[in-house]
């Protein structure tokens, strides 16, 4: 099963990629979504954060729901907090996501795109052979965060400084998808990107080296026991 890799800067236009895989009938897995799943309550990871952060960070009277807003402010500026909310949620997230890939793969799923902001920053581009990063202006990506999200420019801008610069994850990524133009010509790229992905060769000689060194380990304990 050949994994890519899917990221890129704030608003740059991750979600409307990932859309489209989906509706092309490639499986997301979505790590944001994933996310704002473990920190649900009755979580390991919701238990671990409420008591590390303190009851005051969750909103009782709506069942115990941790409050991100709050979170989100009180980790923005303390660096320590912010590795310690990391350090509890991110395991949680990579197993759910080893999940869903394994799932996919015995459902016999030949592509699936990893979706995550942070591809990058945690080096998943290190193991994945295929990473793609959508990009567009900064000015774009500072109007369409402002029109989304309703943010001041101020906010906006502190939120796109605080992530690596979009030129490194360019110069990571083995796919540029731009999105300087129209959905409609991201669309087109994103489309002519699925075309190639389904005719690669690497799921099928992935898939064709597992089938031997099952057969050959199956083989080998047959011999051993009879
Ligand atoms: N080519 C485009 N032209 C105009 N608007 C666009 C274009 N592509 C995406 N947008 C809009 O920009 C906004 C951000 O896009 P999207 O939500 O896909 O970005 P994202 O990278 O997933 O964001 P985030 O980093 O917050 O997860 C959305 O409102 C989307 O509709």
């Amino acid at each position: 099963m050949l994994i890519v890799g899917l990221s890129g800067g704030i608003a740059t236009g991750k979600s409307t990629v990932s859309g489209i895989f989906e509706r092309e009938g490639i499986p997301v897995i979505d790590a944001d979504r994933i996310a704002r799943e473990v920190v649900k309550p009755g979580e390991s990871a919701w238990h671990a954060i409420r008591e590390e952060f303190g009851a005051e960070y969750f909103d009782d009277d709506r069942g115990g729901v941790m409050n991100r807003e709050k979170v989100g402010q009180l980790i923005f500026n303390n660096a320590e907090k912010r590795r310690r909310l990391n350090a509890i949620t991110h395991p949680a997230v990579r197993k759910r996501m080893l999940y869903q890939a394994f799932m996919h793969f015995i459902t016999g799923a030949s592509v699936i795109v990893l979706d995550t902001p942070l591809l990058f920053e945690v080096g998943y581009d290190r193991i994945l052979s295929r990473t793609i990063c959508v990009w567009c202006n900064t000015d774009q990506e500072l109007e369409r965060l402002i029109a989304r999200d309703g943010m001041s420019e101020t906010d906006a801008k502190s939120r796109m400084r605080a992530q690596m610069s979009l030129d490194e994850k360019k110069k990571r990524a083995t796919i540029l998808l731009d999105n300087t133009g129209t959905k409609e010509e991201l669309e087109a790229q994103v489309l002519s990107l699925v075309a190639t992905l389904r005719s690669s060769w690497t799921p099928t000689v992935i898939r064709a080296t597992m089938a031997t060194v099952i057969v050959g380990i199956v083989s080998l304990m047959l011999w051993r026991f009879f």
